[in-house]
């Protein structure tokens, strides 16, 4: 296009637009509203106290009573979808994490809790071993490698009690070849042709994820963090994105997520223009850290909330799953 098309100054002042609050609204081009929040969730066993998250301030882990509560706020405010992760009591961790398959687990009973008292609002399961082995990976371990085949037959057993409990999306954050095709199979021949799959499809091998490790107790004792490069991506990639998205889709998911977010939104951006499916950003636990830290020290102001997730809007995102969920829907609905 050219300038002379477009007009140049003085005759076009591009300032004009943004004299006033109607007009700003009136030519804006991305909307953020509750609807495109999916809030992540740690549920924790028993009836106690909520157990904060020390790398995650405002963070707690809630038991299956305190989530009811919780996930009633979140549906009052407009929020779709909840995503639940487990704390899993470290007795229940086996080489194998086959507590991830137990139909009686914390996130099944949490499910079915959910859905008996809260029947319309959308639910989530992380699909992945990582909360249930000793080891903290997310697959099982084969002479030191996630072994890729006996691990995606093992998600698919996974799922199976996730959706016999009734979750609603299937999310699969492993990163195995292949396992996105053996779900849908596996979905499809017990009868639960309805259950969406929201692939972690680019799902990169990031430091991010430490805060969201300790929520869930996977995270290492000594101090060599966990190194998970054999199956997630290297962060230097980014045409791999659009093959392990392409794959994907093929295999049937219905909705496609890129993991970090603010990092990554360049890859949202291709994943967008080149597929045309919805796509998902995670603001990851360590990106909820770096603006929480900030906010409560008082380097940055809480607007930064809003305008962190509007860049993931603008970058081509569908919605965003994200910690600030509860607080950004009751900021929108303040205005
Ligand atoms: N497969 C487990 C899983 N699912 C979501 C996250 C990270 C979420 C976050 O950091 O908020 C992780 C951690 C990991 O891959 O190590
Ligand atoms: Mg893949």
């Amino acid at each position: 296009m050219s300038s002379s098309f477009l007009g140049a100054y003085p005759r076009t002042r591009l300032r004009r637009n943004r004299r006033d609050d109607w007009s700003r609204r009136l030519v804006a081009e991305n909307v953020l509203t509750a609807g495109d929040l999916i809030w992540p969730v740690f549920v924790q066993p028993g009836d106690g106290q909520r157990q904060p998250i020390a790398a995650m301030p405002g963070v707690e882990r809630l038991t299956i009573a305190q989530l009811i509560d919780a996930a009633g706020e979140a549906q009052a405010l407009g929020i779709p979808c909840i995503a639940l992760f487990p704390a899993t009591e470290p007795a229940l961790k086996t080489e194998d994490g086959r507590e991830a398959w137990n139909e009686g687990n914390l996130i099944c009973e949490s499910v079915r809790a959910l859905k008996r008292h809260l029947p319309d609002l959308g639910v989530l399961c992380d699909v992945a071993l990582d909360p249930y082995t000793t080891h903290g990976h997310d697959g099982i371990l084969v002479e030191g490698h996630v072994a890729n085949d006996v691990t995606v037959e093992a998600l698919v057993r996974q799922t199976l009690a996730q959706a016999r409990a009734g979750c609603d999306v299937i999310a699969p954050s492993d990163m195995m070849d292949g396992r996105i095709g053996a779900i849908r199979d596996a979905l499809d021949a017990a009868g639960f042709e309805h259950v969406r799959i929201m692939s972690y499809a680019a799902k990169y091998a990031s430091a991010f994820y430490g805060p969201f490790r300790e929520a869930i107790g996977s995270k290492r004792t000594s101090n060599r963090p966990l190194d998970k490069r054999g199956y997630q991506m290297d962060p230097a990639n980014s045409e791999e994105a659009l093959r392990e998205v392409a794959f994907d889709l093929e295999e049937g998911a219905d909705m496609i997520m890129v993991k970090p977010g603010l990092p990554y939104l360049d890859i949202i951006r291709r994943v967008k223009d080149r597929f045309h499916v919805p796509t998902y950003a995670y603001q990851v636990s360590g990106e909820y850290a770096m603006l929480r830290g900030a906010m409560d020290n008082g380097w940055l102001d809480e607007r930064v909330v809003l305008e962190s997730l509007m860049g993931f809007k603008r970058a081509g995102a569908d919605g965003v799953l994200t910690y600030f969920a509860i607080e950004a829907a009751k900021r929108l609905k303040a205005g």
